[in-house]
């Protein structure tokens, strides 16, 4: 006799369509006429309905009792995919605990150790083997329905961990957990996609585990006709009006892509504008701090990356020093660069066409301190800010804080690079070696410091402040385009809602708490700048934050 056949009994009774259902699946919270009316009486016990708030407080209590964060991680994900309501109220309520395990820097490991992960899978992975050729009819049968946003990567940077192949699925997968989470789109809108065109680390790729086609990279043609078809296809299944993000793409494809695409697609590259938004927020929020210059005229930045990041950080000040007055070639010197050659600067050898812009006539004075290091660059230049997007820990060396230290009162220092391992610099060593007058934020959380009796509260310079209420905004308009317009009133709004308290504990973004309704205004933001440019398709003229508010997907409103 055969050990199994199709027609084996299960031992387990028949999947219930509501309890199967995440959306629908309320575990032990269904109330008594409710177990009754969907005939799941007899399938969960029979003790009395627990209330979603005691159901949270057992989740994060289970949660501490796990050792590590992705035990936790793998905990979360299982119940994101089992019982909907439950999860996003639990992130809802607590984004602190609950965000740096679905997001940075938790997720990072989560890519890392992917194939090894108990998890159920979730999102569509594309691939150039399978599927080149019929995108189109794998997304009807593969998501046979509605889709307002999608995060879509092809994994070639994922965070500062370089390529990980297919295996970079946590990331779209969670993007799209902050998109309901922070910015109350309903998750069944929600489709993450992985672009598998192969991986170029052979590591990765030739693991006994991976999960991916176990191929170079595909590029060129190939590579373009891919993402191309892909690219129609989502507006054939779903509409123009689906949202499409593209996320960690390698700098080769970012900014190229995005050029191609944003004039014509419902599109952005967050690397490039959420984090641009961010990143410009944090500034202009400093300004209204004690002994920062005032006018974001008076400021000059000094970036080291000169990737997706950094070039869409500055592109975004420029926008912001032409607004405060000054010639786009003058906004543009106020950006200095230094990438993995070196300095930026007209002449040096391999500078793309994206850092070109920013190729400073460099004076003698600054090449040569670069090659001394950016301590050096620092003593020359004597930026008011110093932005990293370089994946490079340690970067910010005491020195380089210290010269930032003794040029200005109060220096912005930004260790943008993702996950905390990757950060520039700790928060802890910004204050020690700026005596406690660095203004810090990093991409990554870092807990507060305590130094010289003294609080600082370390704002998490990320892209998640701004893309949820982006996507937001871009959805509630019916926006045909994103420009980069909405990013500077994302960014205004942003920095709008930092409250002094917040800048007094020195930190240059609002209350992670309050994310729900960040993400309201930046969309009423977003929607404002989409009737003045036209982009709208719905009439948005007269929207409201608290009618946005008030439509924001939210599991335990009034319940919790
Ligand atoms: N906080 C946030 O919201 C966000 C953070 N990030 C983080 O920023 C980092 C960079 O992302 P992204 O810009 O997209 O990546 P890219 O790969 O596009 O760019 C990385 C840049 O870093 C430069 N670089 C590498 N090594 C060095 C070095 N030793 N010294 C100086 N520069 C160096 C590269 O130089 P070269 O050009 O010569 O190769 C390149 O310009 C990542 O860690 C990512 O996680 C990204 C987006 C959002
Ligand atoms: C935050 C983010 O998008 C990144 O690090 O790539
Ligand atoms: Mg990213």
């Amino acid at each position: 006799m055969s050990p199994t056949t199709t027609s084996a009994p299960s031992t387990a009774p028949p999947p219930h369509p509501v309890l199967a259902n995440a959306a629908l699946n309320r575990g032990r919270r269904f109330a008594d006429a409710d177990r009754a009316a969907l005939g799941v009486d007899a399938l969960v016990p029979s003790g009395p309905a627990r209330s979603l708030r005691e159901e949270v407080a057992r989740l994060l209590a289970k949660l501490a009792s796990l050792p590590t964060p992705i035990l936790r991680y793998e905990c979360l994900l299982r119940l994101a995919s089992s019982d909907e309501e439950l999860f996003f109220a639990a992130a809802q309520t607590n984004f602190a605990h609950v965000l740096p395990l679905i997001y940075t820097p938790t997720v990072g490991e989560a890519c890392v150790t992917y194939p090894s992960l108990d998890i159920p899978p979730r999102g569509l992975w594309l691939s150039h083997a399978n599927h080149a050729g019929r995108i189109e009819q794998t997304l009807r049968a593969a998501w046979p329905r509605k889709a307002s946003v999608i995060v879509v990567s092809d994994c070639q940077r994922i965070l500062g961990l370089g390529d990980l192949g297919a295996n970079g699925m946590p990331i779209p997968v969670g993007k799209l957990l902050l998109y309901t989470a922070c910015g109350g789109v309903p998750p069944a809108d929600c489709l993450p996609v992985v672009l598998d065109v192969g991986c170029d680390v052979d590591a990765v790729r030739d693991a006994p585990d991976y999960i991916g086609t176990r191929a170079p990279r595909i590029t060129g043609e190939a590579y373009d006709a891919f993402v191309d078809e892909f690219i129609t296809a989502v507006a054939r299944v779903y509409g123009q009006s689906c949202l499409v993000q593209f996320e960690d793409f390698g700098n080769a494809n970012a900014m190229r892509l995005l050029r191609k695409y944003r004039d014509d697609v419902c599109c952005f590259n967050d690397d490039v504008q959420g984090t641009a938004a961010v990143g410009l927020a944090g500034v202009l929020a400093a300004l209204r701090m004690h002994d920062v210059p005032t006018s974001i005229a008076d400021h000059s930045f000094l970036f080291l990356g000169a990737g997706s990041a950094g070039l869409g950080i500055a592109e975004l000040l420029v926008l912001a020093l032409r607004r405060a007055g000054l010639s786009e070639a003058d906004a543009r010197k106020r950006c200095w660069f230094v990438d993995s050659r070196g300095l930026v600067y007209a002449g040096r050898e391999r500078v793309s066409g994206d850092k070109l812009p920013f190729a400073h006539d460099a004076f003698p004075a600054a090449v040569s301190a670069a090659t001394g290091g950016l301590a050096g660059l620092v003593d020359v230049l004597k930026p008011t800010a110093l932005i990293g997007v370089s994946t490079q820990p340690g970067s910010f060396a005491p020195e380089v804080i210290a010269k930032m230290a003794e040029h200005n009162k109060r220096p912005l220092v930004f260790a943008l690079s993702n996950p905390t391992s990757k950060s520039e610099c700790t928060a802890e060593e910004a204050y020690k070696h700026s005596d406690g007058r660095a203004v810090f934020a990093s991409g990554s959380p870092f807990a507060r410091v305590e130094l010289n009796g003294r609080t600082f509260v370390p704002g998490q310079g990320n892209n998640s402040y701004v893309f949820p209420g982006l996507g937001l905004g871009v959805l509630v308009s019916g926006a045909r385009v994103v420009p980069d317009s909405m990013l500077l009133a994302a960014a205004d709004r942003l920095a709008s809602l930092v409250d002094q308290g917040q800048l007094d504990a020195g930190c240059v973004y609002p209350d992670p708490k309050t994310l729900m309704d960040i993400s309201a205004n930046i969309a009423h933001a977003v929607c404002d700048e989409a009737v003045k440019l036209g982009v709208n398709t719905k009439d948005v003229a007269d929207v409201t934050v608290q009618q946005i508010r008030e439509r924001m997907y939210e599991p335990g409103r009034g319940r919790m």
